[in-house]
C-alpha cells in the first residue's frame, strides 16, 4: 500500500485474484490456530486468584512514581483476569521504557499472595540480572523467594533453584530459555511472565506450550501493534496497550550522519559534562576492542569498557554490574544491550554502522537512552565512503523521522510493512503482504478471525470489490510515507460496517483541512470506501464492473448464488438467481461529500 510495495496488478485480472486467493488462504491457516487456542483456553480450568491482599496495596504504595494511567488500568485488566477460572492469556504492548515492568511485578506479587508459583521469562542474561533486581528491590521486606535462572548463575545455585522450584520453596523464578528444560518443574506454577515471545526461537516453541498449559500468561512485548492487527487479535488474546509514556519524558534528539570523529567526541563529552554515561553500539565482536581504544585516543578522559556476548558470563556480568554504577563512562557494545537494558543515567547513545541494523532494531536500541528525565541523544552513523543502500536510507530516515514519544507505533507499521506481519503470528507472510497490501492483509485476518469465531457468517465480509477506478493516494498529495500510511488506515477504519455512518465524512474532512482538496485518485479511493462500506452493510458479497455499470450479489447462505443490491431490492428480487444486477457504476469523479447512496449503484 502507499502507492508502493506491492506489485500493481489489473482492478479485476486474475493475477491480482490469484494473490488475493494466497493470501487469503495462509490468513485462514493463522485464523485456524488463532481460534484453535482461544478455544481450548476457554474449555480449560485454571486458578482463579482471590482479591487483593493488604500486603497487595502495601506494595503499590511503595512504587516510587505515579502510574500512568495506562499503567493502572492495565493493571487493573490483569488483575480481573487472574481473578477469573478461566486461564489468563494477555499481551501488554507497550513503547520502549513505558514501564511494562512495574506490570509484572504486581502480577507476579499478586500471584505468590495466593501460594502459587510464578515464572519469568526473558530473552537474556543480563535481563534476567536487571529484572532480578528491580524485582529485589520492589519486595525487600516481603516474604518472597526469588531466583535467577541463566548461564549467569553457577551449576550449583541452578540446582538449588530447581530443588526449591520442585519442593515449592522458590515463589518467583526468573530466566532465560533454562526455565524450559525438562529439568525444571514446578510444585505449583500459576503464572508465566513472558518478555519479548517473539525472541523465543522455534525449537523453545514446543516447551513454552507445555509451560503454558492451564496457567496464567501474560506476554509483555515492545513492538507496538497496529490497531488494525490489535482488533484482529483482540478476543484471541486479550491485549492492554500502554500508549502514555511517563511525566518527565523527552523525546530523543536523533541525528543520522556520516560517521566522523569530531562529532563522535563532542557528544561524548557533551554527556560526560553532565555526568552522564554513553552506550556506543558496534556489532562486530572482532573489531570491538580496536574501536574502543579509537575512542579512548579520541576523549582520553572517558572511563570505557567493552560488551559483547564472547565474554564469560562473569566478564559479562561485571561490565554490567560497573557499568550500572558508574565505575566508567563508555560501554562499547554489540547489541547484547538491545533488549530491556534500563540504565537511567545512559543517556547519550552512539551507533556505528547504523545502516546495518533493521527498523525494529534501531528503535529498540534506541530505547535504551532516555528511560528518565534527562533529555538523550542518539547518533546513527553509517560510513561515509560507502554509498547507503536505497533501503538503509528509507530506514534511517524513518528512524529520524519518528523520533517523538510512542513513535514506535510509526515504526512498528512500517517495519510489519516491509518485513510482515506474519512475525507476530507465528508464520512468515511478508510474501502475502507484498501480494494484496497491508491493509487489506490485515483486513483479512480480521474477517479470518471473525468468521471462525462465528461472530459473523462465514464469507459475508469477504466483499470483493472490483472497479477499474485510479482509487489511492498519490504521493504528490502526501508525501511522507507514514502520514499517508496512516490516511490509508483511518479510511480503512472508517470504511468497516460498525463506524459511525459520518466516519468517512470525517475522515475527508481531515485530508482537506491537512492537505488540501482531494485530488481525483483521492477522492475514487474515498467513494471506493463509502461504497464498500454499504455494499458490506447491505450484505453484498461482491461487486464487479460490468460493461458500464457494476453488478453486484448479494451473499445468501449458502447457495451464494443470488444478486442484488440493496438500492435496487425490488428488481433484484425478481431477477433470476443465477444472474447478476446491474446498475450505472460510480466512474469517477464522486465530490467528497456525496452521499454513500450516490456513489454507489
Ligand atoms: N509511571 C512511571 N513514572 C516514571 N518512571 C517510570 C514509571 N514506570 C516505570 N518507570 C521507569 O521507567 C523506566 C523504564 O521502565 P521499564 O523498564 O518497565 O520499561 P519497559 O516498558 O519494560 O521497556 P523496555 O521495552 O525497553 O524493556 C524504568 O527505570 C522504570 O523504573
Amino acid at each position: 500500500m502507499g502507492g508502493e510495495g506491492p506489485a500493481l496488478s489489473k482492478m479485476g485480472g486474475s493475477d491480482w485474484a490469484a494473490a488475493k486467493g494466497k493470501a487469503r488462504k495462509a490468513v485462514r491457516d493463522i485464523a485456524v490456530e488463532l481460534v484453535k487456542l482461544y478455544s481450548a483456553r476457554m474449555a480449560s480450568a485454571g486458578h482463579a486468584f482471590g482479591p487483593d491482599t493488604p500486603w497487595q496495596r502495601e506494595l503499590e504504595e511503595a512504587f516510587p512514581f505515579a502510574e500512568t494511567p495506562d499503567q493502572l488500568q492495565t493493571i487493573d485488566e490483569v488483575k480481573a483476569d487472574m481473578e477469573r477460572p478461566i486461564p489468563m492469556d494477555r499481551l501488554i504492548s507497550g513503547d520502549v521504557g513505558y514501564g511494562k515492568t512495574e506490570i509484572a511485578v504486581r502480577a507476579a506479587f499478586k500471584a505468590v499472595q495466593d501460594g502459587k508459583q510464578v515464572a519469568m521469562l526473558v530473552p537474556t542474561t543480563l535481563l534476567v540480572k536487571q529484572h532480578l533486581e528491580t524485582f529485589a528491590e520492589r519486595f525487600a521486606g516481603f516474604p518472597v523467594h526469588l531466583r535467577a535462572l541463566s548461564r549467569f548463575q553457577t551449576d550449583k545455585e541452578a540446582k538449588e533453584t530447581i530443588d526449591g522450584l520442585e519442593r515449592g520453596e522458590v515463589d518467583v523464578v526468573i530466566g532465560t530459555h533454562r526455565i524450559l528444560s525438562d529439568q525444571v518443574r514446578f510444585k505449583d506454577l500459576g503464572l508465566v511472565i513472558i518478555d519479548e515471545e517473539q525472541r523465543f526461537g522455534v525449537e523453545h516453541k514446543d516447551q513454552l506450550k507445555k509451560l503454558k498449559t492451564n496457567v496464567d500468561i501474560l506476554a509483555m512485548s515492545a513492538t507496538p501493534i497496529p490497531r488494525t492487527l490489535e482488533m484482529a487479535v483482540t478476543g484471541i488474546r486479550e491485549m492492554s496497550t500502554l500508549a502514555t509514556p511517563p511525566e518527565d519524558r523527552h523525546p530523543i534528539l536523533t541525528f543520522v550522519g556520516p560517521r566522523s570523529d569530531k562529532q563522535i567526541a563532542a557528544a561524548i563529552r557533551r554527556e560526560l559534562l553532565r555526568e552522564g554515561q554513553v552506550f556506543f553500539v558496534h556489532n562486530r565482536v572482532s573489531s570491538i576492542n580496536r574501536v574502543a581504544s579509537e575512542l579512548a585516543e579520541l576523549v582520553p578522559e572517558a572511563r570505557i569498557a567493552v560488551a559483547h556476548g564472547k565474554l564469560t558470563e562473569h566478564q559479562l556480568e561485571q561490565v554490567i554490574v560497573d557499568f550500572w554504577e558508574r565505575r566508567f563512562d563508555v560501554l562499547v557494545t554489540t547489541t547484547i544491550i538491545e533488549t530491556g537494558i534500563d540504565i537511567a543515567n545512559a543517556n547519550t547513545l552512539i551507533i556505528d554502522q547504523a545502516d546495518k541494523y533493521g527498523l525494529s532494531q534501531l528503535h529498540q536500541i534506541r530505547g535504551r537512552v532516555g528511560r528518565g528525565r534527562e533529555r538523550a541523544y542518539a547518533y546513527f552513523l553509517y560510513d561515509a565512503e560507502k554509498p547507503l543502500t536505497e533501503t538503509a536510507q528509507d530506514r534511517l530516515e524513518t528512524i529520524a523521522a519518528n523520533n517523538e514519544l510512542g513513535g514506535g507505533m510509526q515504526i512498528a507499521l512500517k517495519d510489519l510493512e516491509i518485513r510482515g506481519a506474519g512475525n507476530l503470528l507465528g508464520g512468515e507472510q511478508s510474501g502475502h503482504i507484498a501480494g494484496v497490501g497491508f491493509d487489506l492483509y490485515l483486513r483479512m485476518i480480521g474477517e479470518a478471525v471473525s468468521a471462525f469465531r462465528g461472530d459473523v457468517a462465514e464469507g459475508q465480509t469477504e466483499l470483493r470489490l472490483e472497479l477499474p477506478v485510479d482509487a489511492r493516494i498519490p504521493e504528490d498529495y502526501i508525501e511522507s510515507e507514514r502520514l499517508r500510511l496512516e490516511a490509508y488506515q483511518k479510511l480503512s477504519t472508517a470504511s468497516a460496517p460498525a463506524s459511525p455512518d459520518d466516519a468517512v465524512d470525517r475522515v475527508v474532512e481531515e485530508l482537506t483541512d491537512r492537505y488540501g482538496e482531494l485530488p481525483d485518485a483521492v477522492q475514487q479511493l474515498v467513494a471506493v470506501s463509502r461504497l464498500r462500506r454499504q455494499a458490506q452493510k447491505a450484505g453484498l458479497g461482491e461487486v464487479v464492473a460490468m460493461g458500464d455499470g457494476c453488478g453486484w450479489r448479494r451473499w445468501t447462505r449458502p447457495t451464494r448464488s443470488r444478486f442484488g443490491c440493496s438500492a435496487c431490492t425490488r428488481a433484484s428480487s425478481s431477477s433470476p438467481p443465477s444472474m447478476p444486477s446491474t446498475c450505472p457504476c460510480p466512474r469517477a469523479h464522486p465530490t467528497p461529500s456525496s452521499s454513500p447512496g450516490s456513489t454507489s449503484c
